[in-house]
């Protein structure tokens, strides 16, 4: 145990948030993420956070964005659905650029946060933070999370957050109201309501582009599965995020024990989580 509550996540805790398909089941008994994510400048967002979210296990992926992206993504994923419909949870921002918003793009993603499912709001998607209707996790790495709080006129600066990530993450969770996953090699996860978890990653090759949109689709999909708990537990969306960070974090250990400790790209992360996945599943 930390200081001040901290507690570091385990793979039993990890496992109680995986959820089995039962034989009553069908994709949106299980749960469908809505996926609004990528760029033309940053397409591989949403190719990295839709492969993520399907190896996570989900019962759909609805992805919505630009049509040079999602053909990108559908490439890769072929089983992803483009068609608009009902969600149980959305993952918004990976690969955005906040400040060349379209229109479009502005409407999509207001009508996600008018919904009032729970939200996973990334990168290009954090200064939409307060416009939210549900359930929401903002995932910030520390310069994402400096830029978040001076928006806000909390004066900090990515410096001061590298030094106190905890106090910054906590400061962020009671600003906002929402859960905060502050990314980093150890990930620290917290929400107003006091939970205060954190997943030290096993090796500091995750460190390279993508992965953090790979954690986006861990996230996202274990959010959409575990839809029918959040009625039940306030602190559920802390829960899945170190859940989540778990899987990324075990995940990336795999894939680089898989090349002898070698290196690792976002994509053999996003590979390796199934047999996470299932591994935390036999613990049931
Ligand atoms: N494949 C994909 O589609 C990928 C898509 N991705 C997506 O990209 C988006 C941006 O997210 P990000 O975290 O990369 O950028 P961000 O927080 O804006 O910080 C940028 C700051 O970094 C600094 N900087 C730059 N170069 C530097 C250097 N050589 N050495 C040191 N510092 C350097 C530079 O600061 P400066 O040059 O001013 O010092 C700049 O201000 C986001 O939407 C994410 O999802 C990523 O996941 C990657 C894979
Ligand atoms: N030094 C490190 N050691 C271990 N894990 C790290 C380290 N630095 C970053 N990470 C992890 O790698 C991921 C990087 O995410 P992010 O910063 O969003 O990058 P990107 O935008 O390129 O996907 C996060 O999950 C973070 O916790």
């Amino acid at each position: 145990m930390e200081p001040n509550g901290w507690r570091e996540w385990t793979a039993a805790d990890a496992a109680e948030w995986i959820v089995e398909p039962g034989p009553d089941d069908d994709k949106y008994a299980r749960g469908v993420l809505g996926v609004i994510t990528g760029s033309l400048d940053y397409p591989g967002a949403a190719v990295l956070g839709v492969e993520a979210a399907s190896r996570a296990g989900v019962g759909m992926v609805r992805y919505i964005g630009p049509r040079r992206v999602a053909a990108a993504v559908l490439l890769r994923r072929p089983e992803t659905v483009r068609v608009a419909g009902r969600v149980q949870a959305w993952l918004l921002g990976s690969g955005m650029d906040a400040t060349r918003r379209s229109f479009v793009l502005a409407g999509e993603l207001q009508h996600a946060l008018a919904s009032g499912v729970p939200i996973v709001l990334d990168a290009g998607a954090l200064d939409l933070v307060g416009s939210h209707t549900g359930p929401t996790i903002v995932t910030p790495h520390a310069r994402e999370l400096a830029n978040l709080l001076a928006s806000r006129d909390l004066r900090s600066s990515v410096e001061e957050v590298r030094a106190d990530p905890a106090g910054w993450a906590v400061r962020a969770a009671r600003e906002l109201g929402t859960a905060v996953l502050l990314k980093g090699a150890v990930t620290r996860i917290c929400d107003p309501e006091g939970s205060r978890f954190t997943v030290t990653a096993a090796t500091h090759r995750l460190a390279t582009a993508g992965t953090g949109d790979v954690l986006g689709g861990i996230l996202g999909a274990l959010v959409a599965t575990n839809h029918a708990r959040f009625a039940h537990d306030r602190s559920a969306l802390a829960k899945i995020a170190a859940s989540a960070a778990w899987v990324h974090a075990e995940a990336g250990r795999r894939a680089s024990e898989a090349v002898d400790g070698g290196p690792v790209t976002a994509m053999d992360v996003a590979g390796a989580v199934p047999a996470v996945v299932g591994g935390l599943a036999r613990r049931h």
